[in-house]
């Protein structure tokens, strides 16, 4: 191992590029460390959306995918797109598993409970899945159609959630089946930090129909005094002042996010009160829920990237992140494998209490730059892993001013990291995921307003060389498939067989 030349990767989350200008976080913000990185020739834009890295084209990138593809070293077929395909072969319509659940409800007269993300934020979910999944329920028969809109704010701009709304009503017409029968913020339905209490609130609306009743489904809205996001659970009731919804013995639940890592905590409770009571469940995506739940598409495979060669070389690794980033360099990294390789080792910064990231914009960088530090001082680790979660977390409440200071926090962070890579004789690369906080503002919709979604713009990525040498200006277009490769390279190992992206330096 003693040929291993040490370094360090560090995601920057949500760090994506756009000229200067209104609405540009990180361009406002005071980040000289950053600046002079960028301005070295050793600093390229590599592509983090669309095709580029396994998404339909134009689709703007994401955390998941984002790792997935800087761990495999090439672009990975993303579930949203496999979906696609099904529904655009036809396939889905043919399901057998799906189609015996609905001849099933057909005959007994059950409904069927659509429960997922109402947006066409393409990251978790996308409405146009849930179009096809109504279409095929009229083709079947089923009676009723209970769908269970989660409102989003996040992947999409807040105060769209009306427009959302609607549009799934104007699909649910145009089947001529189903109807929505409650309205819950993704805060409450989309909790993955372990958060039971959040996930209990959504859950009842959806069993027992607890939670505010309303007579219309945008009524809901109302509830809610921090955006779409934090919509409280809502229940729509029928002529009879009933709610619509509760989910009968017998009845099927489908779950239509394609992303697992917030819906699951949901899927898993439902489940273990409803699937004793003889309701079947389906995810139209493969979860990794406790609970075992049939997807109707499976995922594609992202092995064979940059753990995998590592262990195969013996190389020990270190992984750091905050609990909201913590999947994302250890699960995601690694190609979606849950055990970690026998030479890793993983280190999760939790905060002590849920953090107002508005007010709290630092969130835990201090304690995570202390771990990298003490991770990149020992001989027996050559390679350290950290994602700073900082810029897109922050990005995502819209807050432009609060966003500003995420960055200027993690500038300061990665040059205390670079003074340990100098001191260590390290090489530091640093890369976004995918862009957020370079865009706080949007035109969609009516007007002018905040942004704290992710985009289509790409991503930095800077070598700062270990002490001694230099890094040339990589030619040609990066991806972020090019940085397992570039990582490999650098600690002076070849890329693996089902790499196709390249070594930038
Ligand atoms: O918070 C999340 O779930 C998504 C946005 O919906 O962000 P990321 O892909 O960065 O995890
Ligand atoms: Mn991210
Ligand atoms: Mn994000």
């Amino acid at each position: 191992m003693s040929a291993v030349r040490p370094g360090i990767l560090l995601v920057l989350d949500g760090w994506g590029h756009a000229e200067p200008g209104e609405g540009n976080a990180l361009a406002a913000a005071d980040t000289p460390c950053l600046d002079r990185l960028l301005a070295t020739p050793a600093a390229v834009l590599a592509e983090a959306s669309g095709s580029a890295v396994g998404l339909l084209p134009g689709t703007v990138g994401n955390s998941e995918i984002g790792h997935i593809v800087i761990g495999a070293g090439r672009p990975v077929p993303y579930d949203s797109v496999l979906v696609e395909e099904r529904i655009n072969d036809g396939t889905l319509r043919s399901h057998e598993t799906l189609g015996a659940a609905l001849t099933g409800l057909a005959a007994t007269g059950g409904s069927l409970h659509l429960i997922g993300l109402a947006s066409d934020g393409m990251i978790h979910a996308n409405v146009h899945h849930l179009r096809e999944l109504l279409r095929i329920a009229a083709l079947f028969a089923v009676p009723e159609v209970r769908i269970h809109a989660i409102t989003d704010g996040r992947d999409v701009a807040d105060g769209t959630a009306a427009h959302h709304l609607a549009t799934v009503e104007g699909y649910a017409a145009e089947a001529g089946v189903g109807s929505i029968a409650t309205v819950i913020g993704r805060g409450y339905a989309l909790d993955k930090s372990g958060d039971l209490e959040l996930t209990e609130r959504a859950a009842r609306a959806i069993t027992d129909g607890a939670g505010h009743p309303v007579g219309k489904p945008e009524e809901a809205l109302a509830t809610s005094g921090r955006g779409d996001e934090w919509v409280e659970p809502g229940v729509v009731t029928g002529g009879d002042g009933q709610p619509l919804g509760p989910v009968r013995d017998g009845d099927v639940v489908l779950f239509t996010n394609f992303r697992s890592d917030r819906i699951q905590q949901l899927a898993d409770r439902l489940y273990g009160e409803l699937a004793g009571r003889g309701v079947t469940f389906l995810s139209l995506a493969q979860y990794d829920t406790e609970a075992p739940i049939p997807a109707l598409v499976h995922r594609a495979d992202a092995g064979g990237g940059l753990a995998d060669r590592l262990a195969e070389c013996g190389v020990r690794s270190v992984r750091i992140a905050e609990a909201e980033k913590f999947e994302h360099v250890t699960y995601y990294l690694n190609g979606r494998k849950a055990d970690p390789a026998p030479l890793e080792e993983h280190i999760r910064i939790s905060a002590d209490a849920p953090p107002d990231y508005r007010t709290a914009p630092e969130m835990s960088i201090g304690r995570v730059t202390e771990a990298v530090g003490s991770a990149a001082r020992r001989d027996d680790v050559p390679l350290v892993v950290a994602n700073l979660a900082n810029i897109d977390v922050v990005g995502h409440t819209g807050d432009h001013a609060a966003t500003v200071r995420a960055a200027e926090h993690t500038d300061r962070a990665v040059e205390a990291l670079c003074r340990v890579a100098g001191e260590t004789g390290r090489w530091v690369l640093l890369v976004g995921d995918h862009g957020n906080a370079e865009k706080m503002l949007t035109d969609a919709g009516e007007g002018r307003r905040p942004y704290g979604g992710h985009t289509t713009n790409p991503v930095p990525a800077v070598l700062v060389p270990a002490q001694g040498r230099q890094a040339v200006r990589p030619t040609g277009t990066a991806t972020l498939a090019d940085i397992a490769p570039s990582v490999l390279s650098l600690l002076g190992l070849g890329p693996a067989p089902a790499m196709t992206g390249r070594a930038l330096w």
